[in-house]
C-alpha cells in the first residue's frame, strides 16, 4: 500500500525536483492505509504550498512505471510485457519517462553469459543500465568485441539514450589450480597450496603464484573465494603452504586467493592486462577499472601509456588491496574516479573495515571532483532469486544516501537469472532514495581540490541558483568538464549536458545527475540554445514556460571569452 503514496511522491519531486521539502518527505513515508496527502513543492523558493491530492491506497496503483511489480521470474514473456507497458509510457512522454534519465544515480551492469546478446543489451538499457562492464578475468576477446559492438550499435541507433563501456581489468589476481573434480575441505583437516605446476589433488592444489610461498607467513588467514572458505597457514617449504581449514567447503577449479592484510606482490598492471587495456584502445572504450592499485604510479604509468596511443580513456582505479589504503588520496587524486570493490576489499581487510572504508573512499572522491562507483554484492541473492534481500535494498540505499555516481551489479547481470530484475529494483531504490536527498550538498573542500576556481564558482552558483528556482540546468559542454563538474556539486536538478562530441556523451553516462544529450553545434549561440531547448521541449523534459538555469563556463569557452562566465536563467 505505501508503494502508492511512495510512488506519487517521487513523481511530486521529479516533477519539480529542486526542493523535496521534510513536509512532504514526511507524507511521502506516512503508512497509507487512509487517503494520503502530498504536498507539491512549488517552484518559487524554498516554501513548500500545500496541494491536496487525494491518494487512494490501493495496490491497484501497479500501472505506475516507477514501482517494480516483482514478479517471479524474468522470463522472456514477463519481460515482453514489462517493456512493452515501458515502450507504451515511453510514447506518452517519451525520454522524460526513461528510467536512464529520471534517475540521478547510475547503473552499471557486468555482461556476462546472462546479458551477452542483442536483445539481453537491448533491455537492459531500456530497464536503466547506463555503463556495460566487461570483467577481462573471463570470457576472450572475441566475446568482449561482440558485447562492444553491440553496446555501440545500440548507442548509434538509440536517439535518447547512450550507455558507456567499462573494460575491467583482471590484474594480479591468485587463483588456485584447476582440479579434476571439487575438493570437500572440513575444517581441522590440513590442506596444502604449492607454486608446483598441475598439481590437482584431495589434500594439495597449486598456485598461479610464483611469490605465493614469500608472500605469506604462518599464522596468515588464507581465504578462498573472498571467504567462503578460509585455512590458517600453520609451516611452509621451499614451494608449499602447509594450512590448516578453518571454515570449511567445497573448493573447485580457479578460485580467487588473497591472504587477510596482505596485498600480492605482483605489479597492478599484468602482461595480460596491457594487452586487454590495448584491446580497449583499439575499440575506443570509456573506462578502465583497473584492479588491484596499490599507489598512484601505476595509474600515472597508464595515463601516461594512454597518452602516447592518444586514447581518450578515463582511468578508475579499483579500490580493493590492503596497499591502497595508506594511498587512497594520492591513488584518487591521478585518477578519474575510483571504484569501492567490496569484494576483494573485504577479503584483504576486516570485513567490518568495508562500510566504512566505502563511506571515506565516497567522501574523498566526491570532495575532489572525482567519479565514484559501490560494487559488488548490491543484489547477491537476486543472481538465484527473483526478489532482493531486505539488507541488499538497504545497502543500494546507503550507496545513494552517501552520494556514489554509481552503483553495480556483477554476477546479477553477468550469469543470474533474473538480470532485468534487478537493474529494475536497484532503479526503483535508487530512485526512491533519491526522492527523499536534499540537493545541493557542497563537498567543503571542492574548492580546494579543484585549480580551475572560475568554473567551480560557476558550477556553485549555478547549483545553488536553478536549487533554489526548482530549475533544471543546460550546459554545453565540449570535453565534459562543466558538466562533471555541476554533477560534484549534485544539484536538485537534473543536468542536460549538450555535447557535441560522442565520446563525451557516452563517458558522461557514469556522472551522477548528467542526461549526456549528442547535438551539433553551430557558430551561433543563440540558435544552439534555442536547437537545444527545443530539443529537451520536443522530448518532454521541459515544457513550455518552465525556467531553466544555462551556464558558461569551462575550460574551453564556446561562444564567450575566456575570461567571460554565466550563469542564465531561461523561460522555455
Ligand atoms: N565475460 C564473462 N564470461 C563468462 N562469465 C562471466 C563473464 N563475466 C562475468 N562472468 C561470471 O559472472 C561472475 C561474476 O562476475 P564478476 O565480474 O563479479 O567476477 P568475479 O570473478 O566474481 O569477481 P571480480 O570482479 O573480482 O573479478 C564471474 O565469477 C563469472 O562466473
Ligand atoms: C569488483 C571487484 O573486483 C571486487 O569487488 O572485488
Amino acid at each position: 500500500m505505501s508503494q502508492v503514496v511512495a510512488t506519487r511522491s517521487i513523481q511530486s519531486s521529479f516533477e519539480n525536483p529542486s526542493s523535496t521539502c521534510l513536509h512532504s518527505q514526511f507524507h511521502s513515508l506516512k503508512p497509507s492505509n487512509f487517503a494520503s496527502k502530498l504536498l507539491i513543492p512549488r517552484r518559487n523558493g524554498n516554501n513548500c504550498v500545500r496541494v491536496s491530492v487525494s491518494i487512494n491506497a490501493r495496490r491497484s496503483a501497479r500501472a505506475e512505471p516507477e514501482v517494480v511489480p516483482v514478479t517471479p521470474a524474468d522470463v522472456p514473456k514477463a519481460d515482453d510485457e514489462i517493456l512493452n507497458l515501458q515502450e507504451r509510457a515511453d510514447r506518452s512522454v517519451s525520454m522524460w519517462s526513461k528510467p536512464t534519465v529520471k534517475r540521478k544515480t547510475k547503473i552499471v551492469c557486468t555482461i556476462g553469459p546472462s546479458t551477452n546478446t542483442r536483445e539481453m543489451i537491448w533491455k537492459l538499457a531500456e530497464a536503466g543500465m547506463n555503463v556495460a562492464r566487461m570483467n577481462m578475468s573471463h570470457g576472450d576477446h572475441a566475446s568482449h568485441q561482440k558485447v562492444i559492438d553491440l553496446v555501440k550499435e545500440y548507442n548509434a541507433q538509440s536517439k535518447d539514450n547512450v550507455i558507456a563501456i567499462m573494460l575491467d581489468t583482471k590484474g594480479p589476481e591468485v587463483r588456485s589450480g584447476d582440479l579434476p573434480q571439487p575438493v570437500m575441505l572440513l575444517p581441522g583437516q590440513e590442506f596444502t597450496f604449492t607454486i608446483k605446476r598441475g598439481v590437482g589433488t584431495a589434500d594439495c592444489v597449486s598456485v598461479n603464484y610464483d611469490d605465493f610461498v614469500n608472500d605469506v607467513d604462518v599464522g596468515d588467514m588464507l581465504l578462498v573465494d573472498g571467504g567462503m572458505m578460509s585455512l590458517v597457514v600453520k609451516s611452509k617449504t621451499e614451494d608449499s603452504v602447509n594450512c590448516e581449514v578453518v571454515d570449511g567447503g567445497e573448493l573447485k577449479s580457479r578460485r580467487h586467493l588473497n591472504v587477510r592484510g596482505k596485498s600480492a606482490t605482483l605489479p597492478s598492471i599484468t602482461e595480460k592486462d596491457w594487452d586487454d587495456i590495448k584491446f580497449g584502445v583499439d575499440n575506443k572504450v570509456d573506462f578502465y577499472a583497473v584492479s588491484f592499485v596499490k599507489d598512484a604510479a601505476v595509474v600515472h604509468e597508464l595515463k601516461n601509456y594512454l597518452k602516447s596511443c592518444g586514447a581518450d580513456i578515463h582511468v578508475i582505479p579499483k579500490i580493493e588491496s590492503a596497499d591502497s589504503i595508506p594511498n587512497l588520496h594520492s591513488i584518487i587524486a591521478a585518477s578519474d574516479g575510483a571504484m569501492v570493490a567490496r569484494g576483494d576489499l573485504g577479503a584483504e581487510l576486516p570485513v567490518e573495515e568495508v562500510p566504512l572504508l566505502q563511506e571515506e573512499i565516497i567522501r574523498l572522491c566526491r570532495s575532489m571532483g572525482k567519479a565514484v562507483i559501490v560494487a559488488t554484492n548490491m543484489l547477491e541473492s537476486m543472481i538465484v532469486h527473483p526478489t532482493p534481500t531486505r539488507a541488499e535494498v538497504s545497502d543500494i540505499a546507503i550507496a545513494v544516501r552517501e552520494g556514489a555516481d554509481a552503483v553495480m551489479l556483477s554476477g546479477e547481470t553477468a550469469h543470474g537469472k533474473f538480470p532485468l530484475k534487478a537493474v529494475k529494483v536497484m532503479h526503483t531504490v535508487s530512485l526512491r532514495t533519491e526522492a527523499t536527498i536534499n540537493g545541493g550538498e557542497t563537498p567543503l573542500s571542492l574548492g580546494q581540490a579543484l585549480k580551475n576556481h572560475m568554473s567551480e564558482m560557476f558550477a556553485f552558483h549555478a547549483t545553488m541558483m536553478s536549487n533554489t528556482l526548482g530549475t533544471s540546468l543546460v550546459v554545453f559542454t565540449r570535453t565534459g568538464f562543466m558538466a562533471t563538474l555541476l554533477s560534484h556539486y549534485r544539484p536538485s536538478g537534473t543536468i542536460f549536458a549538450f555535447t557535441n562530441e560522442k565520446t563525451v556523451q557516452q563517458r558522461l553516462a557514469l556522472y551522477q545527475g548528467v542526461s549526456p544529450i549528442y547535438m551539433q553545434f553551430s557558430d551561433d549561440a543563440e540558435e544552439t540554445f534555442a536547437d537545444a531547448l527545443t530539443l529537451l521541449q520536443e522530448q518532454g523534459m521541459v515544457k513550455k514556460g518552465e525556467q531553466i538555469a544555462l551556464v558558461q563556463s569551462g575550460r574551453q569557452p564556446i561562444w564567450r571569452y575566456q575570461s567571460t562566465h554565466n550563469i542564465q536563467v531561461r523561460k522555455v
